[in-house]
């Protein structure tokens, strides 16, 4: 829509954005005197205050993404407990997407060997919230709170920091999938970047500055072809929205490490699978359907090319997480000002063997004994790369990260968990 059309509709009165009011509501009209060319008159000019933020920043069309209520002293409390160091040295994380995937396992990781655990999750639709809550059932059981709020309120994350003075930030809140981007790209720019620039605005103004690992991408690499991907290779042509906000992700931590001294580590995930995995990704809507008798779609490139992963087990990547957290130097700055030079890194953490997805579905039907009703299909242009190899040899020497699991193992287990968790009265097992 060009800025005349919108003024048009605006004067109509019409134009809203996903169920909010109309944004004319903040406008003005106002009446002026005028005098030039011999004449006087009076002009009625209209001041339209248009904020794009309405448009891409802000995301109400989900159920999810509304106001949450916080603060009081139990709750305070609660906060407290959790975060609570238990081991010597140990550190004070704060992990956002608590509730998340990779965010479960981390913070269970983490909690097990005696650091203090906040979880922070907005809880949102994206996929059945019933699985985040189960997760977030497991890690009460094991003394993580998840705080429920979006990483865009600001208050809230500054009252968490009032609480608690976390030495590091686990930072994996994010809208996740590479095609629900040409869906819904506003929520993309709602967590990836407006999220991601909410949180280092409260990082870098805390007292002390915690040191920030976050969750980048392997999509990062886009349509580039140089296999295996090195972290020193281009990254200036995403095929997703999604891999656009990683990228401007990396760019954005760049400028907080600049400016502020903020501690930045990127992790670039690749693939990642697992038990209490992603309903959304490939591997577990195979198994869901192949266990129905659907039909599943398998992407092709051209010329009946491979399409590959480089799926990387949920334990491997964990592990790569704790060594982030584990090598992350300080933060230099302190209530907003910089101090010197701190720590930017970003690492890959893939598997090093991309696996062609018709062999993923051949391993899902050994392990589910059922027979793939297989669909055949182009790989279709709406953000999908052909091929992603990691090259991990950065995150082996820094960080010690050496991936074990093959993807057959990893699916029995992930397997294993779904049949557990999804037949009747399941939903209960540990990570
Ligand atoms: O590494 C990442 O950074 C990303 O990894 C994941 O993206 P992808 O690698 O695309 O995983 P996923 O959708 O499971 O498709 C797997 C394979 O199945 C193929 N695929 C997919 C769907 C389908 O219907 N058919 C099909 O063949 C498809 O072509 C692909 O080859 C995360 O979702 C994403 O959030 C991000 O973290």
């Amino acid at each position: 829509m060009d800025a005349d059309n919108r003024r048009l509709i605006l004067l109509d009165g019409k134009y809203n954005v996903s169920g909010q009011p109309p944004l004319w509501d903040r406008s003005s009209l106002l009446l002026r005197w005028s005098r030039g060319g011999g004449q006087s008159r009076w002009v009625v000019e209209l001041i339209v205050n248009v904020e794009l933020r309405l448009e891409y920043g802000q995301d109400t069309t989900r159920r999810s993404l509304r106001t949450f209520s916080w603060g009081g002293p139990s709750w305070e409390k609660r906060v407290r407990n959790s975060a609570k160091v238990r081991a010597s040295n140990g550190f004070s994380v704060l992990v956002t997407g608590a509730a998340g995937f990779v965010g479960t396992h981390v913070s269970a990781a983490l909690k097990r060997r005696g650091d203090g655990v906040l979880g922070f999750d907005n809880f949102n639709d994206y996929y059945d919230p019933s699985l985040k809550r189960a997760r977030q059932a497991l890690l009460e059981r094991s003394g993580v709170f998840i705080v429920e709020g979006d990483i865009n309120d600001q208050a809230l994350l500054k009252k968490l920091f009032e609480v608690v003075a976390f030495t590091h930030v686990m930072h994996l809140a994010a809208q996740a999938g590479v095609r629900y981007a040409m869906q819904n790209p506003g929520s993309y720019v709602h967590s990836n970047i407006a999220g991601f620039v909410s949180l280092l605005e409260i990082c870098k103004s805390a007292n002390p500055q915690p040191a920030i690992v976050w969750a980048s991408s392997s999509s990062v690499y886009g349509l580039n072809t140089k296999v295996p991907f090195s972290e020193k290779d281009r990254t200036d042509q995403p095929a997703s929205l999604y891999a656009a906000t990683k990228k401007a992700g990396e760019e954005i931590a760049h400028t907080y490490n600049h400016i502020y001294g903020l501690s930045l580590t990127g992790l670039r995930f690749f693939t990642v699978y697992g038990p209490w995995g992603r309903p959304d990704m490939a591997y577990f809507f195979f198994t869901k359907d192949i266990l129905k008798g659907k039909s599943i779609p398998i992407f092709e490139a051209a010329n009946h090319g491979t399409v590959a992963r480089d799926f990387t087990y949920i334990d491997d990547i964990v592990k790569g997480c704790l060594g982030a957290l584990d090598t992350a130097e300080k933060s230099t700055g302190s209530g907003g000002k910089k101090s010197g030079a701190a720590q930017l890194r970003v690492f890959n953490l893939g598997n090093t063997s991309p696996v062609p997805v018709s062999d993923l579905v051949s391993i899902l039907e050994r392990l589910l004994k059922v027979k793939a009703k297989r669909m055949v299909m182009k790989l279709p242009r709406n953000g999908d790369v052909q091929y992603t190899h990691a090259n991990i040899s950065y995150a082996q020497r820094e960080l010690g990260y050496k991936p074990t699991t093959d993807l057959q193992t990893g699916l029995k287990k992930f397997v294993r968990w779904y049949l557990n968790y999804y037949k009747p009265g399941g939903k209960k097992s540990a990570v």
